[in-house]
């Protein structure tokens, strides 16, 4: 099982099935992290959590290139469609530093969308059903 913990910025964590659990409960919109997108300066976003890679551009396998193009993006579709080893899945904790603004929520987000248009349905449904049971009494 994979142990949460607060850790250092620079503390090497690799391999010892740490998730740096201080850094992971801070909140980022996705404006804030299109702002980071030079190799000075490089986050990126995957399955909703936001990573500050710079200081892995020199080390990533795939390059620095296509780290830096994805950038202030949600680079989860390429991350994903690369197939990363579990080993790359684990390394990229150390470079975690919190969450997209509203992915946890997106459950009561989506029931907010939503709520809407099924409550608009059962008002039609009602008014339809009025009409059909008013048309059968008088005929
Ligand atoms: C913190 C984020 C990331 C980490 C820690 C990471 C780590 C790694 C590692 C360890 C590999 C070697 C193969 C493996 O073990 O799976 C790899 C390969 C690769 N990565 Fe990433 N990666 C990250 C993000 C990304 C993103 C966002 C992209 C695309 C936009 C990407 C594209 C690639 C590609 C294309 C390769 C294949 C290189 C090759 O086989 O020639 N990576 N990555």
């Amino acid at each position: 099982m994979v142990e949460i913990v607060p850790v250092e910025e620079d503390e090497d964590v690799r391999g010892k099935d740490v998730v740096p659990g201080e850094r992971i409960t801070r909140k980022y919109t996705a404006k804030e992290v299109s702002e980071h997108t030079s190799a000075k300066d490089c986050w990126l976003i995957v399955h909703g959590k936001v990573y500050d890679v710079t200081r892995y551009l020199d080390d990533h396998p795939g390059g620095d290139q296509i780290l830096i193009a994805a950038a202030g993006e949600d680079a989860t579709d390429d991350f994903e469609e690369t197939g990363h080893s579990d080993d790359a899945r684990k390394l990229m904790e150390r470079y975690l530093i919190g969450h997209v603004e509203g992915t946890s929520e997106s459950t009561s987000q989506m029931l907010y969308k939503t709520l809407p248009v099924v409550a608009s349905v059962l008002v039609l449904g009602v008014v339809v059903g009025t009409i059909l049971w008013r048309r059968k009494r008088t005929a």
